[in-house]
Order: C-alpha cells, then sequence, then structure tokens
C-alpha cells in the first residue's frame, strides 16, 4: 500500500466498474513488454495499470450447519453466469454485488486456482511481482483455498501447491532459481515457519524502490515439488493454530508464502564470436519474480469464536491488524491521500501488494450459514472495496551478472582448452616432421657413402689393372727387343718400331678414355653428392619453416593469453558489479565485500605484527573509493552494512578523510541516516560522520548538508547507547568549530546533545558533557573577542541544570569536562546571576578547591575573584576562596 500524493489521479468509481466488467479475474490485461535486448531496467519503468481482482467462494454446509440451520435457507444466492452474488436481506430482499469471479460451493480447486491464481503466477514468471490473498471469517475455507496439500487426492490441491508446479515446469533449472520463504505473523511479530527460533524478523522497505523484504527469513532453494511439500509439512507444523467455537483447526496467526524467482531472459540478438568482444555485445538479463500467497487469519467476531485468555488477546491482534489492512485498503478504494501503511505489520508487508507494482488477486471465502450473515455482509463489503483499488504492474528485470559472468568463465575455459589444443597438435606434427626429415637424411648419407666407396672401388681396380697389363707388356716388349733385335734392325714376323709405338699410342689413348670415364664418374658421383647436400639443405630449409610456424604459433599463444588476462579481469569487474547488484542472492553474493573487509582486517594485522602502518589507501587503489561508497546504497540491507563498516574504518584515518569527503562519502554517510532505520547502519554511519567531523573543513560540510538536523533526528530516534555515543560524538567536534556556534544551536544541537542525557550510559554522558565543554569555550572565546553578546546559549537552552547536576560526577571524563564547561561559563558576568540561581557557584568553589587538575582548580579561582557578582554573592554567603 502506496501513500500517494494529492495530485495523484486514480479511477474514478466508474472506471473501475467498467474495467470489472471488461475483465474477468482470469483475463490477463496485456503487460508492456519490449525486446529483450532493449529492455528497460524496473526503476525507469513506469509499469502498466492492474486492478486488484476478487473472487468470491462459496463453503458448503458443514455438519454441524446442515442439522442446525436445516430450517433455515442460505444467507447468499449465487449467480454465477452473472458474476453476482445476492445477500439476503430478509425473506423477500436481496442485496447483489458483482465480482471478478463467483466460485459456487461445487467449484474444484482446479477451477479456483485457474481463475484465481494462474494468472498471477504467469505474471510472476514474466518478472513482476504477484500476491494471492485469502480473506474470511473463520472456517470459510481460506486454508481449504490455499495451503491444502492434498497428499492422498492431489484434485484437492490448494493453490500453493498448484501455484508450485506451474512455476516448476516453467523454469529451467540450469538458468533460473528459486527459493522460498515461509513465515507467519503472529501477535505483530513475523516468525519465521521453517526456523521457529527465528521468531522476531525485521521488515526492511527500501527507501529508493520502497520494496518491502524480509532478510532474515529462512530462504530454502527449492529444486522439485516434493521438497516445496516438505517445507510445507513444516511450516504447517510450526503454524499456530487453536480451536475456537467456529473452526476446531482455526488459524491464529496469518501465514505468509514468499517465492522468489531469478529467470534468465534468453538473448535473441546476434552474438558475436569474438571472445575479445565478450563483455560488450552480451546484454544478458534475469527477470526477478516474486509470488507472496497470504492466508490470513479468520475474521471472526470475538464473542462469536469463544476466545478466553490468551487466544482473546490472539483475536485481538488478529482482528487489529485485519482491520489496519481495512483502513488502507478503504483508503486507496477511495483514492485518499493518506494510506495509513504502518499501523500494522500487515500491511507493512503488503505494501506492494495494494496500491504498489504487485499483480494482486484476492479470494474472499464465506459460508453459507444465515446466523453469520454479519460477518458475511463484512467479508463481501472487503471484497467489493479491494476490487476498486489500481496497482501499477512494474517488471523487475536487471542485467544478468551472474548470468553474464558464468558465461564468460565458461567461454575462457573453452578458449584457453582451444590453445592448449592447438598447441599440442602444432608440437606434435613439430616432432613428426623433424624426426621424418632426419630419417631421411641419415639414409641418403648412408646410401650415398655406399655408393661412392663402390665405385670408387671399381675404379681404382680398373685402374690398376690396366696398368698392370701395359706395365708386363711393356716388359715383354723391352725384353724382346734387347735379346732378339740389333739396333736399328726389323725382326720378321715381328712389329718394328713404329708399330709398336703405334700400339702404345693406342694403349694409352684407351688409358686416356678410361681415365676421362674414371674422371666423368668421380663427377657424376661428385655432383650426385651435391644433390644429396642439397636435400640435406632441404631438409634444413623445412626445419627453418616449421621452427617459424612454431614461433607463429607461440606468438599466437601469448596474445590469447593477454586476452585470457583480459577477460580475466572483466570477470573480475562484472563478479565486483555483481556484488553491488546482489540477490536475491542468497547469501552469497559478498565476496567482493568480504574480500575488501578481509584486506582490511589484514592490514590490521600488519599494522600491529611487523610495526609497520599498512597503507589504507592500498584498499582505494585496489577497489576504488567510488566503489565503496557505490555500495553505500546497495538494495541489499548486508551489502549495506558491510559498505558502511569498511567506510568507517576508513574515515577513521585521517589521511583518508578529505578523499571520502570529495568523493561524495559524506552525502552517502548522511543518507544512511535519513533513510534507514536499522540500528548497525545508523549506529556505524554515526560514528563514520564522527571521525569526519574531527576536521574543521568537513564540519562545515556536515553543517551545509543539514548534518545537525539528521544528527538531533537519530538522537531522538536511537535507544541504543553506542549509536548515541557516536552521535554526541559527532556533535560534540562540532561544537568546537567557532563558526558554527549560532547555526548548530538554532538547527537543535544543544537540545539534541541534552535529550541524549536520558539513556544515562556513562560513555554518552561522556560525550554530551564534551560537546557542552567545546561549546562553552568557543563561545566565550566569541563573547571575549565581542562576537556574541547576552546570556550563553547554553543556559538559554536549559542545559545548566544538568551541568550543575554532574559537576561532581564520579565518573573523571564527565567530571572534567563539565568543570571546564562551568570555569568557561562563569567568565562572562552575563551568565552569573543565572549560575548563582542554579546552584552553579558552589561546584565552582568546589572546583577551584578540590579540583585534582591544578589547571582546572587555579581556572575556577581566578574566575571567581574576577567576577565582581561572584564576589559580592560570596561575601553575602561569608564563603573564602
Ligand atoms: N470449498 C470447500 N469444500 C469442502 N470443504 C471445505 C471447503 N472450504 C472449507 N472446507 C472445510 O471447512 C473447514 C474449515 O476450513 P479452513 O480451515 O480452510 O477455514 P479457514 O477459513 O482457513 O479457517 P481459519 O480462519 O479459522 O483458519 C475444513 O475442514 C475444510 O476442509
Amino acid at each position: 500500500m502506496t501513500s500517494r500524493s494529492g495530485g495523484t489521479q486514480r479511477g474514478s468509481r466508474s472506471s473501475a466498474a467498467r474495467a470489472r466488467s471488461a475483465h474477468s479475474l482470469s483475463a490477463t490485461p496485456t503487460l508492456r513488454r519490449s525486446a529483450a535486448g532493449s529492455l528497460p531496467l524496473s526503476k525507469d519503468d513506469a509499469g502498466v495499470p492492474g486492478r486488484v481482482r476478487v473472487a468470491v467462494r462459496l463453503r458448503p454446509r458443514n455438519q454441524e450447519e446442515l442439522v442446525e440451520d436445516a430450517d433455515f435457507a442460505d444467507c447468499v444466492e449465487l449467480q454465477p453466469e452473472l458474476k453476482r452474488l445476492r445477500l439476503r436481506k430478509n425473506n423477500w430482499d436481496f442485496d447483489t454485488y458483482e465480482f471478478d469471479e463467483v466460485l459456487t460451493e461445487f467449484a474444484s480447486q482446479r477451477r479456483v486456482y485457474e481463475v484465481v491464481a494462474k494468472p498471477v503466477v504467469e505474471s510472476v514468471l514474466e518478472g513482476y511481482n504477484g500476491t494471492v490473498m485469502a480473506y474470511g471469517q473463520t472456517g470459510t475455507g481460506k486454508t481449504h483455498t490455499l495451503g491444502r496439500l492434498g497428499e492422498e487426492d492431489t484434485s484437492a490441491r490448494g493453490i500453493m501447491v498448484r501455484s508450485m508446479e506451474d512455476i516448476l515446469a516453467s523454469i529451467s533449472p540450469q538458468t533460473d532459481s528459486l527459493s522460498v520463504s515461509y513465515l507467519q505473523l503472529y501477535m505483530e511479530t513475523i516468525q519465521d515457519l521453517l526456523d521457529p527460533a527465528n521468531d522476531n524478523i525485521a521488515i526492511v522497505e527500501d527507501p529508493k524502490t520502497g520494496d518491502v523484504s524480509v532478510p532474515g527469513a529462512t530462504s530454502v532453494d527449492i529444486r522439485d515439488e516434493h521438497s516445496f511439500m516438505e517445507l510445507l509439512r513444516i511450516g504447517e507444523a510450526h503454524r499456530i493454530a487453536a480451536n475456537t467455537k467456529l473452526n476446531t483447526e482455526s488459524s491464529r496467526s496469518h501465514a505468509i508464502l514468499m517465492v522468489h524467482i531469478r529467470k534468465s531472459v534468453v538473448q535473441t540478438g546476434a552474438e558475436t564470436s569474438s571472445s575479445s568482444q565478450l563483455g560488450k555485445s552480451f546484454k544478458p538479463l534475469v527477470r526477478k519474480g516474486k509470488l507472496v500467497v497470504v492466508d490470513l487469519a479468520g475474521s471472526e467476531r470475538m464473542h462469536k469464536s469463544g476466545s478466553e485468555g490468551h487466544v482473546l488477546e490472539e483475536t485481538k491482534s488478529i482482528n487489529l491488524s485485519l482491520s489496519a489492512l481495512g483502513k488502507c485498503i478503504n483508503a486507496l478504494a477511495e483514492n485518499s491521500t493518506h494510506v495509513p501503511v504502518r499501523d500494522s505489520k500487515l500491511t507493512r508487508l503488503l505494501k506492494d501488494s495494494f496500491g504498489g507494482t504487485a499483480r494482486t488477486s484476492l479470494v474472499v471465502t464465506i459460508g453459507p450459514s444465515p446466523r453469520h450473515r454479519g460477518e458475511t455482509a463484512s467479508t463481501i463489503l472487503f471484497g467489493q472495496r479491494a476490487m476498486k483499488v489500481e496497482n501499477m504492474l512494474k517488471i523487475k528485470e536487471e542485467f544478468d551478472y551472474r548470468g553474464l559472468s558464468r558465461k564468460l568463465e565458461m567461454q575462457l575455459d573453452a578458449v584457453i582448452a582451444e590453445n592448449e589444443r592447438r598447441q599440442k597438435s602444432c608440437n606434435d606434427e613439430l616432432e613428426r616432421i623433424s624426426i621424418e626429415a632426419q630419417n631421411r637424411i641419415t639414409e641418403a648419407e648412408r646410401n650415398y657413402s655406399h655408393a661412392f666407396e663402390r665405385e670408387k672401388l671399381k675404379y681404382q681396380m680398373e685402374y690398376m689393372d690396366s696398368v698392370k697389363k701395359l706395365e708386363e707388356k711393356l716388359m715383354n716388349c723391352q725384353s724382346k727387343h734387347d735379346h732378339d733385335v740389333p739396333a736399328g734392325k726389323t725382326c720378321n714376323g715381328q712389329m718394328n718400331g713404329s708399330e709398336e709405338a703405334m700400339e702404345l699410342k693406342r694403349l694409352l689413348q684407351n688409358e686416356t678414355r678410361l681415365r676421362h670415364e674414371t674422371e666423368d664418374e668421380a663427377n657424376r658421383l661428385r655432383s650426385q653428392l651435391e644433390q644429396f647436400m642439397q636435400s640435406e639443405d632441404g631438409g634444413a630449409l623445412e626445419i627453418c619453416n616449421l621452427r617459424r610456424m612454431l614461433e607463429d604459433e607461440i606468438d599466437q599463444k601469448r596474445k590469447l593469453e593477454e586476452e585470457i588476462a583480459m577477460l580475466r579481469s572483466q570477470l573480475l569487474q562484472l563478479t565486483f558489479n555483481s556484488d553491488q547488484m546482489r540477490r536475491g542472492s542468497n547469501g552469497d553474493g559478498f565476496s567482493g565485500l568480504d574480500s575488501l573487509m578481509s584486506q582490511f582486517r589484514n592490514s590490521q594485522i600488519n599494522e600491529t605484527g611487523n610495526g609497520q602502518k599498512a597503507p589504507m589507501t592500498s584498499l582505494f587503489e585496489q577497489v576504488g573509493l567510488q566503489k565503496i561508497l557505490s555500495l553505500l546504497e546497495s538494495e541489499d540491507a548486508s551489502v549495506r552494512i558491510h559498505a558502511v563498516k569498511v567506510v568507517a574504518n576508513l574515515a577513521a584515518e585521517e589521511s583518508n578523510q578529505q578523499r571520502i569527503v570529495e568523493a561524495g562519502g559524506l552525502t552517502s554517510l548522511l543518507m544512511l541516516l535519513r533513510n534507514f532505520e536499522d540500528e548497525t547502519i545508523r549506529r556505524v554511519a554515526a560514528g563514520a560522520i564522527a571521525n569526519l567531523a574531527m576536521n574543521e573543513y568537513n564540519q562545515e560540510l556536515i553543517m551545509s548538508e543539514g548534518g545537525i538536523g539528521l544528527l538531533s533526528m537519530t538522537a531522538a530516534d536511537a535507544d541504543d547507547a553506542q549509536t548515541l555515543r557516536m552521535v554526541a560524538g559527532a556533535i560534540a567536534n562540532l561544537c568546537g568549530n567557532d563558526k558554527l556556534q549560532k547555526r548548530l544551536r538554532s538547527e537543535g544541537g544543544i537540545k539534541a546533545l541534552l535529550g541524549m542525557v536520558r539513556c544515562g550510559h556513562s560513555e554518552v554522558l561522556s560525550q554530551i558533557a564534551r560537546g557542552i565543554a567545546n561549546f562553552a569555550k568557543c563561545e566565550s572565546r566569541a563573547s571575549t573577542q565581542g562576537r556574541k553578546t547576552g546570556r550563553s546559549f547554553l543556559i538559554e537552552d536549559g542545559a545548566l541544570p544538568w551541568i550543575v547536576q554532574n559537576a561532581n560526577n564520579e565518573v573523571a571524563p564527565i567530571r572534567r569536562h563539565i568543570e571546564l564547561a562551568l570555569c568557561h561559563l562563569a567568565q562572562h558576568e552575563v551568565n552569573a546571576k543565572d549560575m548563582i540561581n542554579g546552584g552553579a557557584l558552589w561546584e565552582l568553589v568546589r572546583i577551584s578547591r578540590d579540583c585534582s587538575r591544578e589547571d582546572i582548580r587555579s581556572l575556577a579561582h581566578r574566575t571567581l575573584s574576577g567576577s565582581p557578582t561572584f564576589r559580592s554573592e560570596m561575601r553575602r554567603l561569608r564563603i573564602d576562596l
């Protein structure tokens, strides 16, 4: 339920009526949706109107009614075909009401699901919030309609089980996620039906989106119908039920089932295959639908239900929350400017369901008995008014960081695997070629040396042979010539000298030819050898080519590795961004911050461990201050808490303070004070502001950004002593700035300080006393310099009684600050009368005599003896200094 400004127009009574006749409960109005690639994020989406749909369901007569009301007609008559219900006024007259759907006592559970809940479930699967709620007198069938498990008879299954069946059939376990929380609202406390020990769960409202959540509730991932049924059984066992007169198994609490669905949207646009463009081209989206099924406790009247004692208290609490719900629905139906959402936890939890962004379907259950005509009439009127409530349905869709990160990781793995595969095949091929080339060279060398040796031997032998033959011939001729023929004569039948010379010449020519042939053969062999040598060169060339190829591959590998490194850094970046968006995420999304915190812790350890101050700036450098600060606005409460703790720790170091302020950190911290009721956030944010307020420049900024107003507001609201200590510390720091005196006082700073004395905690009181002492000192300086005239603002704002009361406080820091404050105040005559009347003179005298600090003692002494008013009063009272 959303409070509306006066200017916002809602559908008039007649337009609501027109809308009623135009749509049945099951008719799903067309929801605005653009192409997946260009869908705007939910916060920019203006939404589509969607009126709350209401069905009425009549329970058949039960055993008791069959007997007791046997002679009486039912108090209602249904006309389902006209979607009308007639409520009997008396025997002859009826009031007629129209509903979006009229379900008779014969309507099956399946039909009820299809007309009441199915359109809502379909919207939730598309990324909208949806609510299905049952309202009616006790025993009229709310739990029967919503929560029946139908274990023996599946046709009896109620809306919860049937919704889950449809959801499980529409999601993919690989890409989508589904989780369930089951709560009950009992006597204005929210309890976990899945973990009864968790019995006071806080409602958290996001100030930006208005979304309501219960982060403290157990959230269980659902994989199948079986696990869901088991959860419902556990929840039912823990639900508080009591026997009332009207229903032997009456529910005494409102049960709320919350189903969270994260559904990835399949991208239809062209995808690039280049891994280097992955980060830029993907636009995966995730739709985050939430289905809330509310089984309200019965709206019976106290005397009828026979409630007594504790049960009476329960009944009162139930009726209070139901009446708060009725008031909100009335306000929304009448377009009122104020909707009292905050009157009960029920209405806060249902803020989005009525007048918010959810598609809402209400089933009002009634009984036929004329004895309960009054309750039946009031249930019908509740349903009629709810039909006038108009919601603005908004799709909850955002960039799917988680999905993208998953996809990038898979692609990264694929690129690495492909790179390794290519590298391996290249190495194998290189090895094969070099072995083959080596074998061929060895073979060629062996062949060549065999052939060469063979040929050489052959020709050597032939040559030796022919030389031998020639020598023998020559010897023969020589001996013949010496013995047989005298000189100058020719022997008969024998060759003469010229013939012999001719023969020798022929032999010589023959030998010359043989030698040439041998030389030719040697040349041939030489050229063959060269050829072999060249082929060896060819092998070397091939090896060179292969080496080049290898170098190319290595180069390519290096590039791929660079690309992988870049993708890894993109992945890291996305993981960090994803942490910022977190959701739903079921407690696994704080890795970025956790690492940040652990870095911080490590840096602390370093600081004490080795005596060297670990550079806090490295946090800025590694993560970026802007990113840390942006997490202060995270939608996720746990992330916000982590972030504000980190910022507070950084702000504790003087060297970081200026940078934090310049980066807008102060504004964000003040925003946390303004928007969050969470005690931890306010405490840590106030602590960080107190640290920043130590610096004079920051003090002026805090004032100009409305800081004193926010600190005062926190001082008034907070109960926690540590929060108050931080706030008092921050204001005390501001009190020490000469330039801010007037403004600090006029914006309520002193009153805020004094308001915190209610806490009584000594550390808080000590900060208050410090603030007062700081303020008195600056004021005294201003009076001395003539910048201030008139009484002290501290006296005007009523601080004096508390000052006097605590001047001798047993806690030393409080006492010392107050003593100083009294001395500063007493230095100006204009304050003297008030101080005397308020009893401060006695304290000043005590300080001048007994104070353990010498400087304060003599300051009090000087002050008293320098003031004519104090002097004369002391004379009158016969006090000697
Ligand atoms: N449409 C129906 N058909 C048959 N039996 C029904 C129907 N509606 C309710 N009943 C029966 O009526 C009894 C009371 O129903 P149920 O407990 O659902 O009422 P309730 O409205 O949830 O009551 P309470 O507010 O007290 O929890 C149950 O026994 C249930 O089975």
